[in-house]
């Protein structure tokens, strides 16, 4: 379980994230929310890239904030970009490798997780293909390997089906949905693509300017009328 206590960021003048108090228990938890409502801040505290002004994040009994990021990592922290980070000159295999680098495990375990990672999200023949040459979904798959490999105990998960293909999003919400069950982590999913978090996120939380407006089953809150009206004008399609 994550608990999230109290937890605030300011950039500034503006509140990216005001006092969030939430227990994620769930497998597969969205976070859902308008442009700027404070999304990809809550990934960022969670994975070091941006210290917070007040809060705690306890993850079965470890205080996470306390943790340096590469310690974090480390402990079974992933994480995926928003803009995906894959580096071109590296082949598929290279760049999923970077995760199992520091890693104590035998040379051979190693490999044996890297072939099972690859086959998980559909690019065991694509290994030695430099990521140049990928199109934008193999780059998330990439990616999401690249998070999968190290044996996760946590996967946040920064908006993945951006810029992919109705088909595209079908494969994403296979390889999302079978995280738990496959290689036994709880995933945090931030998307736009209300479809994919409805269909694979049992429970949904909702930010809108940095507040936790709501939080429960997903289908519920998607009704919830402050919900709706946080994504007045957008394209919230419920
Ligand atoms: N490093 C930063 N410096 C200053 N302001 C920032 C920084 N990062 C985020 N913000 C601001 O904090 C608020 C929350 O931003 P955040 O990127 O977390 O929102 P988001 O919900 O992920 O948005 P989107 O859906 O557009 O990605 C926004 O007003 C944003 O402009």
């Amino acid at each position: 379980m994550i608990r999230i206590s109290d937890l605030s960021v300011h950039f500034g003048g503006v509140v990216a994230l005001d006092n969030i108090t939430v227990d994620i228990k769930d497998d597969i938890v969205g976070v859902i929310g308008p442009n700027g409502a404070g999304k990809t801040t809550l990934v960022n505290v969670l994975s070091g890239f941006v210290l917070p002004d007040s809060g705690t994040v306890d993850v079965e009994g470890v205080d996470l904030l306390s943790l340096a990021p590469h310690k974090r990592a480390r402990w079974g922290l992933a994480r995926s970009f928003q803009k995906v980070q894959t580096a071109d000159n590296l082949t598929v295999a290279d760049n999923i490798w970077v995760s199992l680098d520091t890693s104590a495990s035998p040379g051979m375990k190693k490999h044996a997780a890297l072939n099972r990672v690859l086959d998980y999200v559909g690019l065991a023949d694509m290994a030695d293909v430099p990521a140049h040459k990928l199109n934008p979904c193999q780059r998330r798959m990439t990616e999401l390997a690249r998070c999968l490999v190290a044996s996760p105990r946590i996967v946040l998960l920064d908006e993945p089906g951006g810029g992919l293909s109705e088909m595209e999003v079908d494969k994403l919400r296979q390889v999302i949905g079978n995280i738990k069950t496959i290689f036994g982590a709880q995933v945090l999913l931030i998307d736009h693509d209300v479809e994919l978090i409805k269909s694979v996120c049992s429970k949904t939380m909702v930010l809108d300017f940095g507040e936790l407006i709501a939080f429960g089953p997903t289908e519920t809150v998607l009704q919830d009328e402050n919900v709706k009206a946080a994504y007045l004008g957008t394209e919230i399609k419920v």
